[in-house]
């Protein structure tokens, strides 16, 4: 395994690019630490698979190096680089049987036939195919090759990384949740360098130590899960992780006091004067109802019951807002006012969270 750097790294897919759009990814330095797992999260466009594609060699950036354990690998070709690679489709060889698919990666670097039937019967057991093993990948399903491709890419212990570019798109839903759980136990068996890419919220959260989020070709936030959902880092990661995501409002920022829509909203920190478009972002599990009272004046548009939890749909002053609350807590009769917990408003600065200048009570 690897450390992965990016240094100055970023591409242009045109010869001369002027201006800040022309760049599909935006200057980026990063190291991916040796051995643990990153998901390369973001919605479709915003460069996940041209950063991918730099890592493994198929793209040339147009500036900048990048580097594995210290060694400059930019104009290295994907052979040169050692890493397993799994695509959003399967690629499988149709005449060979599901066991020489499995086992064709080691077979080609010479490996101990008695390891490779070891290997094999370990990688067809994680993806549910031990009585395949002897049958032709011709007339499989897509899902069933997608596997095979899972396997293959996983088959062999001693690569530099491994990178996946929205490898469960063609999977059954339930045999998703099955691959991502397995994927994660070969991460923590194995410690392989691996990168996961995927527009997917969820399958980006439970797969991966930390979260790569990408907006525009840039990087706002590489963070766990957790701090992802308490402090996310731009507007965009309080949008794009939670379902619904970060509730934001137009605020004027005083110490500690927001002032949204001419209502008060007590801040737990204290904040410096804040330049540019100032905005609160609280997520609706920390926004609660209230009827009459201190808070923000809301209207209730609708209640949807979605399980284990109700979301509350809400006007406040003609934005858009959300509210979760439990199962069993009920809309109190006549809400019209909404209060959020102070320790869980971020604060944001033409998009990006600003911190706070001193922290109320706690250690900074
Ligand atoms: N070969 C190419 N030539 C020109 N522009 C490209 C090329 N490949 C990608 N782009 C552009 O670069 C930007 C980033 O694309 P990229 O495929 O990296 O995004 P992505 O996040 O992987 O999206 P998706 O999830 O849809 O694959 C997009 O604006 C895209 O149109």
């Amino acid at each position: 395994m690897a450390k992965i750097t990016l240094d100055n790294l970023a591409h242009s897919y045109l010869k001369h690019p002027t201006k800040d759009d022309d760049w599909a990814l935006k200057e980026l330095n990063h190291d991916w630490v040796d051995g643990e797992a990153y998901a390369l999260l973001g919605s479709s466009g915003c460069g996940k698979s041209t950063l991918l594609n730099i890592i493994s060699g198929l793209l040339q950036p147009s500036q900048g190096r990048i580097l594995f354990d210290g060694h400059d690998v930019t104009h290295a070709p994907t052979a040169e680089r050692n890493i397993a690679q799994v695509f959003q489709f399967p690629v499988v060889y149709d005449t060979m049987s599901v066991g020489d698919n499995l086992a064709f990666p080691l077979k080609n670097r010479g490996a101990d036939p008695k390891y490779i039937a070891e290997r094999v019967n370990a990688i067809a057991a994680m993806i549910g195919m031990e009585d395949q093993l002897k049958r032709k990948a011709r007339g499989l399903t897509a899902d069933a090759k997608q596997k095979i491709s899972l396997g293959r890419g996983m088959v062999r212990e001693d690569v530099n990384a491994l990178l996946f570019d929205e490898p469960l798109t063609v999977i059954d839903p339930h045999m998703k949740w099955e691959l991502r759980t397995q994927l994660k136990q070969l991460h923590h068996d194995f410690g392989h360098t691996m990168i996961y890419v995927t527009h997917d919220q969820t399958e980006a959260l439970t797969f991966a130590d930390k979260v790569v989020v990408m907006y525009d070709g840039r990087v706002v936030q590489i963070g766990t899960p957790q701090e992802l959902f308490e402090r996310p880092a731009h507007t965009f990661v309080g949008f794009f992780i939670g379902s619904p995501g970060m509730n934001l409002f137009d605020a004027e920022i005083a110490g500690t006091n927001a002032t949204v829509q001419g209502a008060s909203v007590p801040l737990a920190d204290a904040y410096a004067p804040v330049a540019g478009h100032a905005q609160i972002g609280v997520r609706p599990e920390f926004v609660r109802l209230r009827a009459g009272g201190e808070g923000l004046p809301a209207r209730v548009l609708r209640v949807e019951d979605v399980g284990r939890h109700k979301i509350v749909r809400l006007d406040v002053g003609g934005t858009a807002a959300n509210a979760i609350l439990d199962e069993g807590e009920p809309v109190p009769a006549g809400a019209d006012r909404i209060v959020f917990e102070p320790q869980a408003i971020n604060v944001y600065a033409d998009e990006w969270r600003v911190a706070p200048e001193r922290r109320q009570g706690r250690a900074a």
